[in-house]
């Protein structure tokens, strides 16, 4: 890793840890501020327990080896041997209650971490633009906030509970080993765990490389397995099963082979260490035992000096673990804060206001826009949708038609040109407000994994049984529901698939109905009904838009013929406008349109007829010889 990779590095620990600060020490919660400052007590005072408890090895040692140094700090009565093991055990015991007070203590701490994090991020990825939501892949992002969410946990955890405590411990034992046996002993013993950690920092650094190409690999397969599933239709519809099998077994194999090196790796690592404390032991338990033989140490300075490095052992045994868990938490966290980070492209200005709605016109004046810089999709379109009126826009497919409902709604903001309610720039209210003004009917309804009464109730949560009812009578749902051996209660299955397109359709319809906005987008509302549906329920839309502003987005001609005003949209210029008799008198682009739907609706029934009348030939031709 070069230097300049460290201090980047090193720089954005820095700027993780500031971030998560507030997660640790919680100012709005003054119970939890306490709990940290009692683990910390408890903390100090299990570890000062621990440090004691080698002494008690060391002069029950002395007495067991009637050695003439007896300890200093104890009285007389507890100076026996056997009081002396009751004791030593008694400060084990003691430790571990500590340690397990201070882990209690802290990990509500932690959980309330995770659970503000968690909804911090929740509540930024609703804040976030379309755009962001279209580029993004669900499944990468969804692994990206578990994991960004199980970091705080590991970091939290980790830093109070391992690493501080660890340093603690080193310190007391560095004082200790300096008092009573001389600064070689500390020497040895800081250099040994300068050597350990250094070896155990470098193999890790090594091992975090393989574990991210796993972790890459990893967030790669669930992606694609995700995406693969998501179009489990479309994979049937062209055999692609083995395709995408393949496709996964291949991020797959990129996992195996990582996972493997992890494991390897860690062989190699647990090797290294345990070699370094080896010789470090060995060093120092030399030294100890060749002090004992010269009369200046005694049996249980000896036994000391081994249970003190033993103990020390422990926490650094787990050190590599917890280095890589604290760097691991910390990369995950970074990658969710950088998410955290990412600026809405469509926010509230500084004044916005509430949209005040008076009768609910609809104006776009001059309107530029662009998905991308240099393709432009609207080229300055100016229309008016009067209080109460039905404005319809037609015309090719990709012409930006969905576009238009997608600025009114501000989805995205217009290059140029502005987009006016009852004179109020959509971009100086609050987007809430603005959103709850408009219902919407879009091309594509995806539902809720959710009941049927869930899912129409969302227009607005608080309506009551009797209304969603209503809404489903209006929408002309009611049958099919009914027909439903759990009625209301059925689950409409993943996105709704479990529903045709037309009842998907109508649901949407039924929970804008519950809406009941002032304006209405009804964005190719009847695209996937046939045309008797289509017929059944356009009497429904038509109550709905009824005294609503309307905006109608359609391909099928048939359902704007009553519009107030129809808007031909071609390559981002509005060609013609007119209602539909002016249109059609015109003789352009909307009246060949006209002609050719005309045309392919005749073709179509001449089709449907000719195949009832031959299925009933066929019928009559397999009777025939029966009724003779
Ligand atoms: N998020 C996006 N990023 C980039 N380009 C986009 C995006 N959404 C749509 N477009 C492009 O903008 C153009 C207009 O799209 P729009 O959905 O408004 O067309 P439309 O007239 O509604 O078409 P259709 O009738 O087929 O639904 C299309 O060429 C489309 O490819």
């Amino acid at each position: 890793m070069s230097g300049k990779t460290v201090s980047a590095d090193s720089g954005s620990t820095f700027k993780t840890l500031v971030n998560l600060w507030p997660y640790m020490w919680p100012s709005e919660r003054a119970d939890l501020k306490m709990r940290v400052v009692w683990a910390s007590v408890f903390l100090i005072a299990s570890k000062l327990t621990l440090i004691a408890v080698p002494y008690f090895f060391k002069w029950a040692t002395d007495a067991l080896a009637d050695d003439a140094h007896s300890p200093w700090l104890l009285p007389a009565f507890l100076a026996t041997p056997v009081m002396l093991v009751v004791a030593y055990n008694l400060m084990r015991i003691i430790q571990l209650g500590f340690n397990q007070l201070r882990d209690a203590l802290f990990a509500r701490v932690g959980q309330y971490a995770v659970r503000q994090l968690a909804y911090r991020t929740f509540v930024h990825m609703h804040e976030l633009s379309l755009r962001f939501h279209l580029e993004r892949r669900t499944g990468g992002l969804s692994r990206i906030i578990e994991r960004g969410t199980k970091g705080i946990e590991t970091i939290v955890r980790f830093t109070v509970l391992n690493s501080i405590p660890t340093v603690l411990e080193f310190a007391l034992t560095a004082v200790i080993f300096a008092v009573a046996y001389g600064w070689k002993y500390v020497a040895v013993v800081a250099i040994t765990v300068w050597l350990y950690i250094w070896f155990t920092i470098k193999a890790s650094d090594w091992r975090i490389d393989i574990r991210r190409d796993m972790n890459d690999s990893d967030t790669d397969a669930n992606t694609k397995a995700i995406d693969s599933l998501l179009n489990f239709e479309t994979v049937k519809y062209f055999g692609n099963e083995a395709m995408e099998a393949r496709r996964f077994d291949r991020a797959m194999a990129r996992y195996e082979s990582a996972a493997t090196r992890i494991w390897t790796s860690l062989g190699w690592l647990n090797f290294g260490q345990g070699v370094i404390f080896g010789i470090g032991m060995m060093i120092i338990m030399a030294m100890s035992a060749i002090e004992v033989k010269a009369g200046t140490q005694t049996v249980g300075d000896f036994v000391f000096i081994n249970a003190m490095l033993m103990q020390l052992a422990v926490p650094l045994n787990f050190i590599g673990f917890i280095y890589r868990e604290i760097r691991q938490g910390l990369t995950d966290i970074e990658q969710m804060f950088d998410l955290l980070d990412v600026k809405a492209e469509v926010i509230d200005s500084a004044h916005a206001a509430p949209l005040r709605i008076k009768a609910g016109k609809v104006e776009f004046r001059d309107v530029q826009f662009s998905y991308e810089p240099d393709r432009p999709i609207l080229k300055g379109i100016s229309f008016e949708v009067p209080a109460g009126k039905t404005v319809a826009i037609v015309g090719p497919s990709g012409a930006g038609k969905s576009t238009i409902s997608r600025l009114l709604f501000r989805f995205y903001d217009v290059q140029s040109g502005s987009i006016l309610i009852d004179g109020q720039d959509v971009r100086e209210v609050t987007q809430e407000s603005l959103r709850s003004s408009i219902g919407m009917v879009p091309q594509d309804t995806v539902l809720f994994n959710d009941t049927i009464a869930y899912n129409i109730r969302y227009g607005r949560i608080a309506a009551s049984e009797e209304e969603v009812r209503r809404a489903a009578e209006l929408a002309q749902i009611t049958t099919f529901i009914e027909g439903l051996p759990e009625g209301y209660e059925a689950m409409v299955g993943e996105r709704g698939l479990k529903l045709s397109g037309g009842e998907k359709q109508r649901v949407a319809i039924a929970r804008t109905i519950l809406k009941a906005p002032p304006i209405l987008i009804l964005d190719e509302a009847t695209s996937a009904l046939d045309t008797h549906t289509e017929q059944e329920i356009q009497s429904a839309l038509d109550l709905v838009s009824r005294d609503r502003t309307t905006i109608v987005i359609a391909h099928r001609l048939s359902t704007v013929i009553s519009a107030d005003e129809i808007i031909v949209l071609k390559e981002g210029n509005i060609e013609e406008r007119g209602t539909h008799a002016a249109l059609l008198a015109q003789g352009g682009l909307y009246a060949s349109m006209w002609d050719r739907q005309r045309e392919a609706t005749e073709a179509e029934e001449r089709l449907r007829i000719a195949r009832e009348t031959d299925e009933m030939g066929v019928i009559v031709r397999q009777r025939t010889p029966e009724i003779i």
